[in-house]
C-alpha cells in the first residue's frame, strides 16, 4: 500500500473512532497485492465476541440522498439505490460545489471526507476493464451479464440526470452536456471511463460499483425497509474481505452496527466478512475477484424456444426455472446440482415424437441426454480454448485480468465438466435400471438370421456391423424378418419381441408412403433384394418383403432405437413412461 493510501486508511479508522465507533485492539488492518486492505487478528478471539461496533453516525443511508435531492422515497426513479449512488458520486467528484448540506444543516462533505477519500478510485471489476480485457469474457455468463448490467446502469443514469436537469437549473448545463456525450454512441463504443464531472456516467458507474462491492443491506439497521435491495454504506465493516465459509453475524443495537465472528479465530487469522452465497459470475462482476473451489458457483444452460413449447413442456409436468419465456430459459448448473432434473426432462421433451404424446419415455430421456451431452461438451471445449489467452492478447491486457479470467474460465469449465460426467452416469443408471433389449443380444440369440448375414454380406458379429456402419440397415432387415416370423406363426426357436411387432403394426396402420420415402429406401432395398431370397429362401423366400415393409421399419426404428454413443451399442426400447 502506498504511503498516501496508508495515511487515508489511518485517517478513516481514527475518524470512525472519534465518531463513536470501536474496533477491538486485536484487529489490525493490512494490505496485500492480491486482496487489498483486509483485517487480521493479532491474538486469539473467542467465538461470538463482538469485534467491531460502527456508530450509526457514520453510516451513509438512503435518507440523506432523498433529503438532499428532494426525492420522495417511493419515487419511481428511486430504485436500485440510484439516488444514493448519485449522492456518493457527488461526495466524491463534485469539486465546484464541495459542500453538501442536508435540510437540517448536516455538512455531508465534511462528515464523510475521510471515508470518501479512502474509497478506491480505480476499481478492478470488469466494468473498468479495457475493450481487449472485456473481450476475454465474450460468450461467458459474465460477458453477457456485463453488457446487460452496463445497459441498465446507463438507462438508470439517463433517467436520473434527466430529472436532475428538470429539477435543478444550476446543474442542467452540466447534466445536459453529459447526456449529449452519449447521443449517437453505440454500445460497443461506450469507452467512457473518465470522470468529467460528478454528473457524468463514469462517476455514476463508479458509485454503482462502490455499492456492488461494499454496500450492506439497509434492513440490518432499519426494520421497516420493504425493499430488500435497499442498501447503505457502513464504513470500517467494508474493509473486511470475503470468505464464503466465514460464519459472521451483523446486528444493530444501541445505534451501533455490531460485527461478530461466529467462530473462534487464532492469532494471525484473517477476519473475514461473508458477502453471501455468491457465484463466481456475481463475484467477478460485483467485486472483481473469483474464488476457486467456490461451493456456490453457478453457470447456466440457456435455451431459446417458442412460447408454445414452454406451455407444452409445462403440461408434461416439467417445472421450468423462474422467468422461463420465449426470450430464454436459464437452467442453473451448480456444484450441488450439476444436472438438474428439469434440464434432463426438458431435453427429453425436445426430442418427443408424436407417438410419445403426454409422457416422458425412456427413449426420450436417453435421446435427450445425448443431445444435452453434445451441448455441454461444446461448452467444456469453449472454456478449454477460451481459457488459454493467446500471446498477442497478453500484451494488451493486464496480468491481474488474465489471472482472474483464467480462474473464472476454469471454474466454469469444471461445472460443465461435472455436468457432462453426470450425464454419463445417468445414462448408465437408466440402462441398468430399465435393462432395455440390446440388439447385440438379439443377434446373438437369432442364429439363423446371423447365419444369413454371414452368407450374404460376410459379417459374423455385431462388432463388425458397427465397424462397417451397417447396424441401422441390418436392424431394418431384422424388423421385417421378425414381423414375418410372427405372422408365419411357425414354431421357431427364435421369438420376435412382441413390442417390435406391435409397433410395426401400429405404424403400418397409419403410414402414408410417399414417393420421397421410396426414393430414400431404394438404395438400401437394392442391396438386399432380389439377392437375399435367392440365396436364403428359408428366411427371405416367404412373407412380405416389399420396400413398404422397410419404410415402416424405418419409422419403427425412430420410435424404439437408442444408440449409446460411448460404445455404439443399439438398444431397443419399449414405449413406456419413466
Ligand atoms: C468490501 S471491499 C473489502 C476491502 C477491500 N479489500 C479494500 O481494499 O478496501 C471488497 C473488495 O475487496 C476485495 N476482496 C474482498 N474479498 C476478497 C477475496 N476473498 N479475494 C480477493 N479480493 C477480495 C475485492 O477487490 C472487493 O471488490
Amino acid at each position: 500500500m502506498s504511503g498516501n493510501q496508508e495515511t487515508k486508511l489511518n485517517n478513516l479508522v481514527e475518524w470512525s473512532k472519534q465518531q463513536g465507533s470501536s474496533i477491538d485492539s486485536r484487529v489490525v488492518f493490512k494490505y496485500s497485492e492480491a486482496s487489498g486492505v483486509h483485517a487480521i487478528v493479532n491474538d486469539d478471539v473467542q467465538e461470538s465476541f463482538s469485534l467491531i461496533q460502527v456508530s450509526k453516525n457514520i453510516l451513509i443511508t438512503p435518507d440523506y440522498a432523498t433529503d438532499y435531492f428532494g426525492v420522495k422515497e417511493n419515487d419511481p426513479t428511486n430504485i436500485n439505490n440510484s439516488w444514493l449512488q448519485l449522492f456518493v458520486a457527488k461526495l466524491k467528484f463534485d469539486t465546484n460545489e464541495p459542500t453538501i448540506l442536508t435540510t437540517d444543516g448536516v455538512n455531508c462533505s465534511e462528515k464523510w471526507k475521510h471515508y470518501i477519500d479512502y474509497l478506491p478510485e480505480t476499481l478492478n471489476n470488469p466494468f473498468w476493464w479495457n475493450e481487449d480485457e472485456k473481450s476475454l469474457l465474450k460468450g461467458t455468463d459474465a460477458g453477457i451479464l456485463l453488457n446487460r448490467q452496463y445497459q441498465s446502469l446507463l438507462q438508470e443514469w439517463q433517467s436520473l440526470i434527466t430529472v436532475i436537469c428538470q429539477k435543478f437549473p444550476n446543474w442542467a448545463t452540466i447534466g445536459n452536456t453529459e447526456l449529449a456525450k452519449l447521443q449517437g454512441l453505440t454500445t460497443s463504443k461506450h469507452k467512457l471511463n473518465t470522470v468529467t464531472s460528478w454528473l457524468s456516467f463514469p462517476a455514476y458507474l463508479w458509485a454503482a460499483n462502490i455499492f456492488t462491492s461494499r454496500a450492506f443491506p439497509y434492513f440490518i439497521i432499519n426494520d421497516h425497509v420493504k425493499d430488500l435491495n435497499q442498501a447503505c454504506l457502513i464504513p470500517i465493516l467494508d474493509l473486511l474481505n470475503h470468505k464464503h465459509t466465514a460464519k459472521v453475524g451483523w446486528s444493530y443495537v444501541d445505534h451501533q452496527v455490531n460485527f461478530v465472528p461466529k467462530q473462534s479465530l487464532k492469532s494471525g487469522d484473517e477476519l473475514f466478512n461473508n458477502y453471501g452465497d455468491k457465484s463466481n459470475t456475481g463475484l467477478l462482476l460485483g467485486y472483481g475477484f473469483v474464488l476457486e473451489n467456490n461451493e456456490f458457483d453457478e453457470t447456466f444452460v440457456t435455451l431459446k424456444v417458442d412460447e408454445s413449447q414452454i406451455t407444452d413442456a409445462k403440461q408434461l409436468g416439467i417445472k421450468l426455472p423462474e422467468g422461463a419465456s420465449s426470450i430464454g430459459i436459464n437452467f442453473s448448473i451448480t456444484n450441488n446440482d450439476c444436472l438438474p432434473e428439469n434440464l434432463v426432462n426438458f431435453f427429453a421433451f425436445l426430442v418427443q415424437l408424436k407417438s410419445e404424446k403426454a409422457m416422458i419415455t425412456l427413449r426420450m430421456k436417453l435421446d435427450g441426454l445425448t443431445q444435452l451431452a453434445s451441448i455441454i461438451n461444446q461448452k467444456v471445449e469453449f472454456y478449454k480454448t477460451q481459457g488459454k489467452i493467446n500471446t498477442s492478447m497478453a500484451s494488451k491486457v493486464s496480468p491481474s485480468v488474465i489471472k482472474v479470467v483464467k480462474s473464472y474460465m476454469l471454474c466454469q469449465k469444471k461445472l460443465f465438466q461435472s455436468c457432462f460426467e453426470e450425464i454419463g452416469k445417468l445414462e448408465k443408471s437408466l440402462l441398468k435400471k430399465h435393462k432395455p433389449l440390446s440388439f447385440k443380444t438379439v443377434l446373438k440369440n437369432d442364429k439363423p438370421f446371423m447365419n444369413s448375414l454371414l452368407l450374404t454380406i460376410g459379417v459374423s458379429s455385431y462388432d463388425t456391423l458397427v465397424k462397417q456402419k451397417i447396424v441401422d440397415q441390418v436392424f431394418l432387415l431384422w424388423v421385417v424378418r421378425s414381423v414375418n416370423l410372427f405372422n408365419d406363426g411357425e414354431k421357431s426357436s427364435v421369438k420376435p419381441p412382441q413390442f417390435i411387432v406391435d409397433e410395426f403394426k401400429q405404424v403400418a396402420k397409419s403410414i402414408v408412403v410417399t414417393k420421397e420415402d421410396v426414393l430414400e429406401y431404394h438404395p438400401l432395398y437394392k442391396t438386399f433384394f432380389p439377392s437375399l431370397p435367392q440365396k436364403i429362401p428359408e428366411i427371405y423366400g416367404h412373407g412380405e418383403w416389399g420396400i413398404k415393409q422397410f419404410i415402416i421399419a424405418g419409422t419403427v426404428a425412430d420410435r424404439v432405437c437408442y444408440t449409446r454413443s460411448a460404445n455404439n451399442e443399439l438398444f431397443l426400447l419399449e414405449r413406456k413412461a419413466v
